[in-house]
C-alpha cells in the first residue's frame, strides 16, 4: 500500500541563535488531518518551530516538509498552507470582504472563495465594515478567514485564542474543527491546557528545545497515571478509593445499581498536572 505523504514532516532539526541552542533534534511527523498542539512553557522554543515550519527560519541543520516539499524553497506551499501569527496582519482601513478579496487575487481564486470562508467564521454579515470597527475577536476570526481562503491543507497557528475571552475562544475553537471537518490539519501553539483537552487530536510537549512528550491528551494522562484507581464520592460526601480491576467491579455496581455515589473519576491526572509534572513549573509563570 502506498504510504500517504506526511502533511508535516520534521528531521532531525535543531536550531541555534548564536551559540545558543533553541531547538534540538526534533523529530516528528503528522500524516492525517487532524489538529495538533505545540504545548510548552515561555521560551519553550514553540514560535521558533512555527517559524521554521511556515519557512521563516532556516534551520540550523535538519529538514522539514510540508506535503513532501521543502518549506524554505516551495511557493507552492504558500496556497497550501495558510498561517496566522500574533500580529494578525490585517488591513484596517480596508473592508472586510476587501481583505479577503486581495488574497483571492494573489491566489487566483474564485470570488465563491471569499464568502465560503466568511460564512465559515461566522462574518458574512459585516463584508462592509472596515477591519477598524470590529472588535478584537471578529478581527481574529477574519484572519482565521484569511488563511482558509485557499482551503489549504494546513493551517498554522501560534496561540489563535491569546487575550480572548471564553466566548470568543469557543467561536474559534468551532471555526478550527470545522476546518478539520473540511480536510485542514490545525497546528497550533498554546498555552491553554483546556484548549489542548478539548481541541487537539495529538499534542507534543516542548521544553528546553526538545519534545519531551507526544500523543493523545488520554494516552499522556493514563501514563502518568501512577495509583490507577477509581475514586468514588458517595451522597453522603465519603470519599472510596478501589484498585481498578475486576475484583472490585462488583463493589462499583453496586454503588451504581443503588444510586449512592454523587461523582465517580479515575486517578489520571489531567493534562496541566502533567505539564507540571514535566516540566517543573506551571504554565502561567511567565518568568
Ligand atoms: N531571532 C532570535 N534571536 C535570538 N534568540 C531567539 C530568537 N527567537 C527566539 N529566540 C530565543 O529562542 C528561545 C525560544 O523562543 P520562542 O519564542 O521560540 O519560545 P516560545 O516557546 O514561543 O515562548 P512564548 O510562549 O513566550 O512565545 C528563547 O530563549 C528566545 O529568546
Amino acid at each position: 500500500m502506498q504510504k500517504n505523504i506526511d502533511v508535516i514532516k520534521f528531521d532531525n532539526v535543531f536550531m541555534k541563535f548564536n551559540n545558543h541552542t533553541v531547538l534540538k533534534s526534533i523529530s516528528f511527523d503528522v500524516q492525517t488531518n487532524s489538529i495538533i498542539g505545540l504545548l510548552g512553557r515561555s521560551g519553550a522554543g514553540k514560535t521558533t518551530m512555527i517559524n521554521i515550519l511556515t519557512g521563516r527560519y532556516k534551520p540550523s541543520q535538519g529538514k522539514v516538509t510540508v506535503l513532501g516539499r521543502n518549506v524554505l524553497n516551495s511557493s507552492e506551499n504558500a496556497k497550501d498552507m495558510g498561517v496566522l501569527f500574533d500580529d494578525l496582519g490585517l488591513f484596517d482601513r480596508l473592508s472586510v470582504y476587501d481583505n479577503l478579496y486581495i488574497y483571492s487575487k494573489i491566489f487566483k481564486l474564485p470570488k465563491s472563495y471569499i464568502d465560503e470562508a466568511l460564512g465559515i467564521v461566522g462574518l458574512e454579515g459585516e463584508k462592509k465594515k472596515k477591519v477598524l470597527q470590529l472588535s478584537k475577536g471578529m478581527k481574529q476570526r477574519l484572519a482565521l478567514a484569511r488563511t482558509f481562503i485557499s482551503k489549504p491543507k494546513l493551517i498554522v497557528l501560534d496561540e489563535p485564542t491569546s487575550g480572548l475571552d471564553p466566548v470568543n475562544a469557543n467561536k474559534i475553537h468551532k471555526i478550527l474543527l470545522e476546518f478539520k471537518a473540511r480536510g485542514t490539519t490545525v497546528f497550533l501553539s498554546t498555552h491553554n491546557m483546556e484548549e489542548a483537552t478539548k481541541l487537539c487530536d495529538s499534542i507534543y510537549i516542548i521544553h528546553d528545545g526538545e519534545i519531551i512528550e507526544q500523543g493523545t491528551v488520554n494516552e499522556i494522562c493514563k501514563k502518568y497515571d501512577s495509583s490507577k484507581t477509581i475514586i468514588v464520592t458517595t451522597k453522603d460526601g465519603e470519599v472510596l478509593e478501589y484498585q481498578r480491576g475486576k475484583k472490585n467491579n462488583e463493589a462499583l455496581l453496586n454503588l451504581i445499581s443503588e444510586d449512592y455515589f454523587q461523582s465517580i473519576r479515575t486517578s489520571e491526572p489531567n493534562l496541566e498536572k502533567v505539564f507540571i509534572m514535566k516540566t517543573g513549573e506551571g504554565f502561567y509563570d511567565e518568568s
